[in-house]
């Protein structure tokens, strides 16, 4: 069993979604193999999926009855969960098994994180005020010390593809004033020393989508190539990160044009979610870089729609389990 240095810790999520099931067949999956993960959360919800569940209290715990039963810290939520209805009162275990995760990756006890999928409006209503985990795992990893250039950048996966966002949840119309220089050249280093670190690449190709059709076509179609786009790639070059002037974003995911590159930076979330979710909708993976702490989730969401239908599949969350631990194994060299 791959077990690492030590267990991931893996947050149960939205209980009303499909975390719970995704956990279980995840786990089904995994428990052979590996790697080895100690879920945070309600075990009671956990022991309802059907598959053996231990209470542990320590993560050292869990590599030792991870191959007969899910191991869980167990925090029982205060009220009960009906599949496919978040409950308000829920939404304060959800974000504080999200911290427990994090603590414990931050302690050593974990060798990263990985998250089941949260539903944003429950927890904005409860007073959590981040867009999501990656923005709540930045702050409580904010007084860490962290050699290198400092997160946080969402990056998703899908198959050879790696698309890393500039800008995350801003609303479109927001998003031309957003992508400046700075926030280019701070996210191209975040990935650059993410791939040699966490990912093995010693020389990292990186490649630039445009913002305008056609990269602008000289300024015709749009001015933020010129003014922003091609100065903060040749600041880069000077600086020794191999990335690209801004390319056309229609002709940069296809076969041939990811071979080019080994992440491509993205300045809006669709134009790096559209691809990725096209490519592979059922194994993609979001990973947080430029973090103390390793951090991966799957790329859907908590699918109330399908939640306790017994039709969730778990691939992604078993894409994010491995990436995790591929990870963990690359920082721990
Ligand atoms: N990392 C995270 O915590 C994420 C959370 N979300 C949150 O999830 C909630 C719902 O978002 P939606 O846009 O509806 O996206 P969603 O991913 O939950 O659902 C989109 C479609 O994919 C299907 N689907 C999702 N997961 C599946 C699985 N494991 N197996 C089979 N089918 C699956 C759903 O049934 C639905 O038809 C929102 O509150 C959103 O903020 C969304 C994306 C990531
Ligand atoms: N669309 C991706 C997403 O919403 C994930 O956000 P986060 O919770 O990983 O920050």
């Amino acid at each position: 069993m791959t077990a690492g240095p030590a267990p991931l810790a893996l947050s149960m999520g939205e209980p009303a979604g499909v975390g719970p099931e995704i956990i279980a067949r995840a786990w089904t999956a995994l428990r052979a193999e590996g790697p080895v993960f100690a879920v945070i959360g309600d075990a009671a919800l956990m022991r309802a999926q059907g598959q053996p569940v231990e209470s542990i209290l320590s993560a050292a715990d869990a590599p030792a009855v991870f191959g007969r039963a899910i191991p869980v810290l167990d925090t029982p939520l205060p009220a009960p969960v009906t599949p496919g209805r978040p409950e308000a009162a829920n939404a304060g275990a959800v974000a504080d098994w999200i911290e427990q995760a994090v603590n414990l990756a931050l302690s050593g006890e974990a060798s990263g994180v990985v998250t089941a999928p949260i539903a944003k409006a429950p927890l904005y209503a409860a007073g959590f005020r981040f867009p999501g985990h990656t923005e709540f795992i930045a702050e409580l990893t904010a007084d860490t010390p962290f050699i290198g250039t400092r997160g946080p950048v969402m990056m998703l996966t899908a198959r050879d593809l790696r698309a890393c966002l500039v800008t995350i949840h801003a609303p479109l119309a927001e998003v031309p004033e957003l992508v400046t220089a700075e926030r280019v050249c701070r996210t191209a280093r975040v990935v650059h020393e993410a791939m040699k670190r966490d990912f093995g690449i010693a020389a990292p190709r990186l490649a630039l989508a445009a913002l305008n059709p056609h990269a602008g076509e000289g300024g015709s179609i749009g001015l933020e190539e010129i003014a922003v786009l091609i100065p903060a790639a040749a600041a880069l070059r000077a600086e020794g990160i191999a990335i690209t002037d801004p390319r056309p974003a229609d002709t940069l995911f296809h076969d041939e044009a990811r071979a080019t590159y080994d992440a491509v930076l993205c300045l809006y979330h669709d134009q790096a979610l559209i691809p990725v979710k096209t490519l592979d909708f059922w194994g993609g993976v979001n990973t947080t870089l430029g973090l103390p702490v390793i951090r991966t989730s799957p790329d859907h969401g908590t699918g109330f729609d399908i939640a306790g239908k017994g039709v969730a599949r778990a691939d992604s969350l078993i894409a994010a389990v491995q990436l995790a631990g591929e990870m963990a194994a690359a920082r721990a060299k």
